[in-house]
């Protein structure tokens, strides 16, 4: 038996449906050094734990870094990742910083707190894969934020674009990726669970008010009768994000 033990139906979907993107897209390559951008939450928990298995079952060597910038709220809220990574053989570098606090200032008069807060992590995992030498920054989004990235840009900015799956920056010295793009949120927490995986809480005072989450309430509201119409929506973006963004599939 592999060293994970028997998977549960949530965690062989993650497991399987991450391979799958990641296969299909051509996401990594042999010698690829993926930093795994973690806050702490149930996704991005998820799909280091996720990538770890796919890591051992790959048939080609990558490596594995946990970055986790630490918002400045709770500097201790990063203890229960620090274990998991030390338990699990992961290098990680968690950094404390003041980026929650600064972006609800006056410093930041222009923009949300969290896109100003979210901007500067942004920043400062760049320059981590850029130290680190890193030829990947994976981000743990699902396919409740592409569609809610999707309906966000529709209505706010009068585009049709979601999140790519495989993204290139800097003249393409560094690939985003998105490995776990194609799991809904209920198997990504439940399977997140099962694992019994240290998620916290964001004490962001901004946390559960921002309009993210006003559009994501409101795609709930349309769905919340008939699972048929967020199959659809979840179908329907996927499929044009991923034919969009994607080498093949
Ligand atoms: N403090 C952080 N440190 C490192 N990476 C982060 C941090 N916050 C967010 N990220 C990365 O950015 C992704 C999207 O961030 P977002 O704030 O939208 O979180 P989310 O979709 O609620 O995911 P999670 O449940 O992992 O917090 C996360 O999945 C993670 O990969």
């Amino acid at each position: 038996m592999a060293s994970w033990g028997k998977l549960t139906f949530a965690q062989k979907k993650c497991v399987s449906a991450t391979g799958r993107l990641m296969q299909g897209t051509g996401m990594v390559e042999s010698g690829a050094r993926i930093g795994v951008a973690a806050s702490g939450g149930v996704d991005s928990f998820l799909m280091l734990k996720v990538l770890t298995i796919r890591q051992a079952i790959m048939p080609f060597p990558v490596e594995l870094m946990v970055l986790h910038i630490n918002a400045g709220f709770d500097t201790a809220s990063h203890a229960p990742l620090t274990h998991w990574c030390a338990s699990h053989g992961l290098s990680l570098h968690a950094e404390l910083t003041d980026y929650g606090p600064r972006a609800h200032t006056e410093e930041n008069r222009k923009n949300s707190p969290c896109f100003y807060c979210s901007m500067l992590r942004r920043k400062r995992l760049f320059e981590l894969c850029r130290d680190y030498g890193l030829t990947h920054l994976a981000f743990g989004h699902n396919a409740d934020d592409n569609v809610v990235t999707f309906f966000m840009n529709v209505l706010q900015n009068g585009r049709t674009d979601g999140l790519s799956a495989h993204e290139p920056f800097f003249d393409g010295r560094l690939q985003v990726i998105r490995p776990t793009m194609m799991l809904d949120k209920g198997t990504v927490i439940k399977a997140a669970r099962q694992w019994e995986l240290p998620v916290w809480e964001n004490t962001c005072p901004s946390n559960g008010s921002t309009k993210r989450d006003e559009v994501h309430d409101w795609l709930r509201q349309a769905w919340k009768n008939d699972k048929r119409i967020k199959n659809n929506i979840f179908n329907a973006i996927l499929r044009h994000q991923v034919h969009l963004t994607c080498q093949k599939l």
